[in-house]
């Protein structure tokens, strides 16, 4: 089904087109070397203009509708998602179906949700004889994905295979990317892959930045809580329909099990700590933590894990603020 060697007329940039250089990305975060561009022009260059001439829709850019245009990059991120035959996969926001389509010549069992209705049709339409896909019109910042993820680990008619993790495999909207991940990285009892198609400049921060980078952050201690994550490649914009603002990039996050979480008593209260700590990122702890002890107490608990008392959020790992976090609870 791969794509065929056929010109790309105007006004839709080549898929060979180079991308200017990133010119956003900030201080210590910098793009990895291995790009993938659209080294041909594909099939779904022009299934998803038919489909979207088809219907008379153009792109809404509330819903972040940037479709992709090469299956090969398709291809690209089931590959690093390990997708094989009779895995479930979920697949967020399937737009035209370019990467629905992939997923299921794999072999997968595919569950796409959809919240724009129309493109929710037109996918359903354009897959209707396929009984291993499900479609829901739905948000799925809102949907009840456990439930139905559930359903079909436990062998719901769709499945012929039944593994005991499902992966996600999708090219998100970027306006609402850190909420799905904020999502689906506490999931690791159902998902053992997430594997998304990010702005590049959001996928360079969730992964990359580290203790002592100007770019650490809460979210970043939270990844590494659940997961390990991996910057795959990047997909310059050339590649998408409308061209976005931006370059985009892969990031695979392998879930971790709650048996492999780092040990705290409490994970609301460690988050909390972690969020406080970082709410004046200037701020030594002993100030931005006074709330939880005093500040000698929260000096003795940094001292006793061997930092300085005069420790910034930015200074600690994730295995220091567990250490921490446990100090404190138990001061
Ligand atoms: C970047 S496009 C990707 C489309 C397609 N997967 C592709 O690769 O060409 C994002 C898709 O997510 C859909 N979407 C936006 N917000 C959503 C939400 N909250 N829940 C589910 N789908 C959403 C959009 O309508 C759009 O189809």
């Amino acid at each position: 089904m791969v794509s065929s060697l056929r010109p790309v007329p105007s006004p839709i940039p080549s898929l060979t087109q180079k991308s200017a250089p990133s010119a956003h990305i900030s201080l210590h975060l910098r793009p990895r070397l291995r790009v993938v561009a659209g080294a041909r022009t594909s099939d779904d260059y022009h299934a998803t203009l038919k489909a979207l001439n088809s219907k008379g829709r153009s792109p809404r850019k509330s819903l972040g509708q940037h479709y992709m245009l090469d299956s090969a990059i398709n291809e690209e991120l089931i590959s690093a998602a390990g997708v094989k035959d009779g895995d479930i996969v979920l697949e967020i926001g399937p737009g035209t179906g370019s990467l629905t389509n992939v997923l299921i010549d794999a072999g997968a069992t595919v569950l796409a949700i959809e919240k724009d209705p129309h493109m929710a049709v037109l996918v359903r339409e354009r897959f209707e004889n396929i009984n291993r896909l499900k479609v829901l019109q739905e948000d799925f910042l809102k949907c009840h994905i456990r439930h139905h993820i559930h359903s079909l680990l436990e062998g719901g008619s769709m499945s012929n295979a039944n593994p005991s993790y499902a992966k996600v495999v999708a090219n998100i909207p970027f306006n609402i990317s850190t909420d799905i991940v904020k999502l689906l990285l506490p999931m690791g009892d159902i998902f053992s892959q997430v594997v998304l198609l990010l702005q590049e400049e959001t996928a360079l921060r969730l992964v990359e930045a580290s203790s002592k980078s100007s770019e650490y952050r809460p979210i970043n201690v939270f990844i590494n809580f659940y997961s390990d994550p991996q910057y795959k490649f990047k997909v310059p914009r050339s590649n998408f329909f409308p061209q976005p603002n931006v370059d985009a990039a892969v990031v695979a996050f392998k879930l971790k099990q709650a048996a492999d979480y780092p040990p705290v008593s409490s994970t609301k209260s460690f988050f909390s700590m972690v969020n406080s700590a970082f709410s004046g990122k200037r701020k030594m702890l002993r100030k931005s933590l006074q709330h939880l002890r005093s500040s000698l107490e929260i000096e003795k608990a940094l001292e006793n894990i061997g930092l300085p008392n005069t420790s910034r959020p930015q200074d600690l790992t994730l295995e220091d603020f567990v250490m921490l976090h446990d100090s404190i609870t138990k001061v």
